[in-house]
């Protein structure tokens, strides 16, 4: 269970980006988090793991203050908090499995890291989450070789190899084509399903969003505008949501070749610390 409770963001350029959002996601729920541009659905999904630190409000997972944190009590609890990203953020020249490996960092010693030397049940746990999301034929891949389907894929086992107890979605269908897009959408809610794992997906593609997450939460100027059952998002709701924005051509329909291209990181979401 995720609890945010009046959670205030205001950066150092006087940007309000989130003015005292509270919300829960229980057990096994995924919540769409949607809103316009500048909303800050990516502000608050990282004012959660903190990647960003808040300047108010707190952050509960399970029983834990994620808020109140010290720095290595954060590190502990982070491994707690699966990320799965819009550009994957795969490292390019590992292999499929080293880099759904990479996923235990968090719980080996630097030395086994270093040596690449991970516990036989961390190895047997990846090759069972690749078989999950469809990968086992792929193990032993270059992750540069796959394409943006696939390595969403792996970025999605990467995350489960922690043993999260919550996700956090970035725009995981960003760089996909809407058929892929669709597979993956299912496949993350599948899974959190599976495991009774709560997840807050930060999506521009309403329909999409509409088509698979349990609840959404809208967001617009740092508030919480909406937050309900998909059936609920009305033509009212969004033009609430969105404004003078067309919510309707938020999504892309053409008929597009399904998941041929191999996307390169652009960047590493990760680094961005403030
Ligand atoms: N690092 C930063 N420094 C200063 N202001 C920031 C920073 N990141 C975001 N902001 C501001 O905070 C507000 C919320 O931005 P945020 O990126 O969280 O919105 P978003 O809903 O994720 O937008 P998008 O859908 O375009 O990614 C915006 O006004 C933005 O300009």
């Amino acid at each position: 269970m995720l609890r945010v409770d009046n959670l205030r963001k205001r950066y150092r350029t006087g940007d309000e980006a989130l003015k005292g959002v509270s919300f829960s996601v229980p057990d096994g729920e995924v919540v769409g988090l949607i809103g316009p541009s500048g909303a800050g659905k990516s502000t608050l999904i990282r004012c959660i793991n903190r990647l960003v630190e808040p300047n108010d409000g707190d952050v509960f997972l399970n029983e834990l203050n994620v808020t109140k944190l010290g720095r290595g009590d954060l590190k502990r609890a982070r491994r707690r908090i699966g990320m799965i990203f819009q550009e994957y953020a795969l490292v390019e020249r590992l292999s499929v499995m080293e880099n759904v490996l990479s996923g235990r960092l968090g719980y080996v010693s630097f030395w086994q890291s270093f040596t690449r030397r991970f516990p036989q049940s961390d190895v047997d746990k990846a090759f069972s989450l690749l078989e999950r999301v469809g990968l086992t034929d792929h193990a032993d891949k270059r992750a540069d070789a796959l394409s943006g389907g696939q390595r969403q894929r792996v970025g999605i086992a990467r995350a489960l190899e922690q043993d999260p107890e919550l996700l956090l979605i970035d725009e995981p269908t960003a760089s996909l084509d809407p058929k892929t897009s669709r597979q993956i959408m299912r496949l993350i809610t599948e899974i959190c399903r599976e495991r009774n794992l709560p997840a807050i997906i930060n999506i521009h593609d309403v329909p999409l969003a509409q088509a698979f997450v349990d609840r959404i939460v809208g967001l617009q100027e740092g508030e919480v505008v909406f937050d309900g059952p998909p059936s609920d998002l009305t033509e009212d709701v969004l033009t609430r949501i969105y404004g003078e924005e067309d919510w309707t051509t938020m999504h892309g329909d053409q008929d597009e070749p399904e998941d041929t291209h191999p996307h390169p990181a652009r960047n590493d979401p990760t680094a961005e610390l403030v």
